[in-house]
């Protein structure tokens, strides 16, 4: 739960993997390398470099030769195309790279070695595949609907020979084909057909009355082309599918920021309900796709939805669930990922001796932060991972419920991964099964108090109110995360 007051030192910078981690682009070498890109470099009056980032043909110019000189890549885009700038894209594909490291889900493919990954929405640009492809060898499915996308990537994959043959362009289209309850018991998605003639809304939905809020949401929002399913075809599987969604819902919404010029076309940046929406009916299709891929991701562009879409994830039973953020300059972007493949290993039990009454001191809390931004942070920690909360901000508590199915999990399992340290990630994991469908029978009922003490330390304690729950042994694991988060979130570095 990082927070926007949080101090920038604090903030995770670029992947240590990162090709521009320890050297960033050398504006002066790479103008006397390419004349077509020293005629956007000008340099300051202390002689450093620079471009003028609100010139679309700068930035476009530094991407081609950024792709060329430090990824044997050839590349162009169209005017107005969105132009991805190469380290901030390069991030997303490393963070994809330790999830396939990680050993929380289980490999059971019988060729590690060949990484396969779909794009969704891979543009005109293209950027994830040809960065994937050239980095490290993954083979790609990059999908996008509009013209303009699928003509340029399929350009700019076949200006690359050395990495063509990794990469498939895929329209996204209506295929005809219909998913419904009754076709899929066990899913829990009904799936539209294509409405000849109809270009404004290409679906036609049912929807079940029986179906889960989760779905009935997506229907009032997303209603563009096919995501996943019907693009995905029968007996395909996948590593990961990544996602840079549209993240607006307008272009009003969108704006435009007036410190760069990355261009963007309407296709490129709004759908219906924008990238909660979107996002969404990734969840949904994956649900039905299930296995088919080891980690389904995107990027989130806004925080809030990030905590929206994990409550999703854990009504439609994910198994896992991790998130990262990314910073790209002054903003923040968030990564979500999800799996339904069950865990390979049991994640640390935290033998902790039940407690009823757990306190600990916040201290050398940085002045700008109140019990109230604590209280706010302790709602959304509990909120992500899937419980109920009521809040009082008069009194300063929270008042928790989570479900027998968290507990058992937290019992199982324990709270964190102990070796698989992913950036800055929080992890949520539970068992699989279809108790993970129900919503919470009893659960474990506690709550959460913040008191200031003394300017800058703030004391957090948990109750725990039926002190008989079978449960209650999760209660100690859960308060202990509760402490590390907040102590990574509020203390200053000493
Ligand atoms: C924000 S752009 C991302 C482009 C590129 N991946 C990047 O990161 O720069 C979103 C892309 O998704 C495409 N798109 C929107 N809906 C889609 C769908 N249902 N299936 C495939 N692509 C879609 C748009 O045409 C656009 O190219």
């Amino acid at each position: 739960m990082p927070s926007k007051k949080r101090r920038r030192s604090e903030r995770p910078t670029i992947h240590q993997r990162n090709k521009y981690c320890a050297n960033p682009p050398d504006f002066r070498l790479l103008s006397s390398l390419y004349p077509s890109f020293e005629a956007y470099v000008f340099y300051s009056k202390d002689g450093r470099p620079k471009i003028d980032w609100t010139d679309f043909n700068a930035t476009r110019e530094l991407t081609r030769v950024l792709l060329d000189h430090d990824h044997g890549v050839k590349w162009w885009i169209p005017d107005g195309q969105l132009c991805p700038t190469v380290p901030n894209r390069s991030n997303y594909i490393h963070w994809i790279e330790d999830l396939l490291s990680s050993e929380v889900t289980a490999n059971t493919k019988t060729n590690k070695d060949k990484v396969k990954g779909f794009d969704i929405g891979t543009g005109a640009n293209c950027i994830y595949p040809l960065l994937g492809a050239s980095l490290l060898g993954w083979s790609f499915v990059g999908s996008d609907y509009t013209d303009v996308a699928l003509e340029w990537a399929e350009r700019n994959v076949k200006n690359n020979p050395h990495i063509s043959e990794l990469i498939e362009i895929r329209k996204a289209e209506v295929t005809g084909q219909t998913y419904s309850r009754e076709e899929n018991v066990n899913d829990q998605l009904v799936y539209g057909e294509a409405k000849e003639g109809s270009a404004e809304i290409p679906f036609e939905i049912s929807v079940d009355p029986d179906l889960p809020d989760v779905v009935s949401d997506t229907m009032k929002g997303y209603y563009g082309p096919p995501v996943l399913l019907g693009v995905v075809m029968d007996g395909e599987s996948f590593d990961f599918c990544m996602c840079n969604p549209p993240f607006f819902e307008s272009m009003d919404e969108a704006g435009l920021n007036p410190k760069t010029s990355c261009g963007g076309t309407h296709e490129e940046m709004v759908c219906p309900g924008g990238e909660k929406a979107f996002i969404t009916r990734m969840i949904e299709d994956s649900v039905v796709l299930k296995q088919s891929f080891r980690w389904y991701s995107s990027l989130i562009g806004r925080k809030s939805n990030l905590t929206a879409l994990m409550s999703k994830l854990w009504e439609v039973g994910v198994t896992i669930v991790k998130t990262t953020e990314f910073v790209q300059g002054q903003t923040s972007r968030w990564g979500i990922a999800w799996s339904f493949v069950p865990p390979s290993r049991k994640l640390i039990a935290s033998h902790v001796a039940e407690k009823n009454n757990m306190s600990f001191m916040l201290e050398g809390v940085q002045r700008q932060f109140s019990a109230v931004d604590v209280l706010k942070s302790v709602e959304s920690f509990f909120l992500g991972g899937g419980a109920t909360c009521k809040s009082n901000t008069s009194l300063f508590v929270v008042d928790v419920t989570a479900s027998n199915d968290y507990c058992d999990t937290i019992l199982k399992n324990g709270v964190r991964d102990s070796d698989q340290a992913i950036n800055c990630d929080i992890i949520h994991q539970r068992s699989s099964g279809p108790n993970n469908l129900q919503p919470p029978l009893d659960g474990l009922c506690f709550r959460i108090s913040v008191f200031q003490q003394i300017p800058s330390t703030l004391l957090v304690r948990g109750s725990l109110h039926h002190k008989q729950n079978p449960l209650s042994g999760a209660f100690p694991p859960i308060f202990q995360w509760l402490e590390d988060v907040l102590k990574k979130e509020f203390m200053e570095k000493r």
